[in-house]
């Protein structure tokens, strides 16, 4: 079985991989301190929850915090006996290498995407993730990622509103019925509700304008859906697409013969 591990800057996402289909998914809040007996001794409480027959014959990991590496190295380790595969790492190869300027990190949850996408929806792709940052990634003819664009998440921008603004209180985001609130809630959720879709409905078209050819828009993160109902931008809302490209990066590297 593989496990699969995804670092975002809020959450971590593990999931198993039994060879045919994904048997579980659990979530964490990403802390750099938590050290791998703290990882295993939640997990393991998890596995003997659901009844689990767990063999972890494999791991793959996807961060975007740095300094989480270390420790979930050590997991996969000490406790299942992998070295594990760590996207963006030379180690683990990937189908199509990305296309940026020289010296670039691209987050590896980015790059994750893309392969996933590319394998369920073709060439010429624009992945919407509404993660802690709302990210576009773009996908060329042959797969490769070759940029996109990063704003600030949703939940970062009601929070910053509210630390910003003494009299501001923290709201959930929801879809308003009218854009003009009649109160503060329904200010702020307007504001973010019809901002965001704003803003991914504006770089959607500049992009495809920069591009000059057709592309499909794919939404993924937890905040897709919401900002589905909104308005009719994407041709498809992926919530695995991190754990898929994950795990096609993984039987790629196998294939590749490669750890
Ligand atoms: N209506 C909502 N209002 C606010 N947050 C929501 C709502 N619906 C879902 N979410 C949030 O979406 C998040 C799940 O999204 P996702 O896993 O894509 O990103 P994340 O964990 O926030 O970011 P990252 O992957 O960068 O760590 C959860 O944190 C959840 O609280
Ligand atoms: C943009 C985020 C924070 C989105 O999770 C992550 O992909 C990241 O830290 N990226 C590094 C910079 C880049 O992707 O160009
Ligand atoms: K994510």
């Amino acid at each position: 079985m593989l496990l699969c591990i995804d670092t975002g800057n809020t959450n971590t996402v593990f999931s198993i991989w039994d060879g045919t289909r994904f048997l579980a998914h659990w979530r964490i809040a990403t802390d750099h301190r938590r050290t791998a007996d703290e990882y295993f001794v939640w997990l393991s409480t998890l596995i003997q929850l659901q009844k689990f027959e767990l063999e972890i014959g494999a791991c793959i990991i996807s961060s975007t915090a740095p300094r989480v590496v270390f420790n979930l190295r050590v997991l996969c380790n000490r406790y299942f006996n992998t070295r594990p595969l760590v996207v963006g790492k030379p180690d683990c190869l990937l189908p199509v290498p990305p296309r940026v300027d020289d010296g670039t990190t691209v987050g590896p949850d980015r790059l994750v995407n893309t392969v996933a996408a590319f394998d369920r929806h073709g060439p010429d792709l624009i992945v919407v993730d509404f993660g802690t940052a709302t990210t576009f990634d773009v996908v060329d003819i042959d797969g490769a990622y070759i940029g996109g664009v990063i704003s600030p998440g949703v939940n970062l921008s009601l929070e910053a509103l509210h630390m910003g603004a003494a009299s501001l209180p923290h709201v959930d985001v929801t879809m308003p019925a009218k854009v003009i609130g009649t109160n503060t809630v329904a200010c702020i959720q307007s504001g973010i509700f019809w901002g965001y879709t704003g803003l991914v409905q504006g770089i959607v078209q500049q992009i495809r304008a920069e591009r000059d050819r057709p592309m499909k828009v794919i939404g993924t993160g937890g905040l897709a859906p919401l900002f589905d109902q909104g308005f009719d931008v994407f041709d498809a809302i992926e919530d695995d697409l991190t754990m898929h490209g994950l795990r096609l990066i993984h039987d790629y590297n196998k294939e590749m013969g490669n750890g």
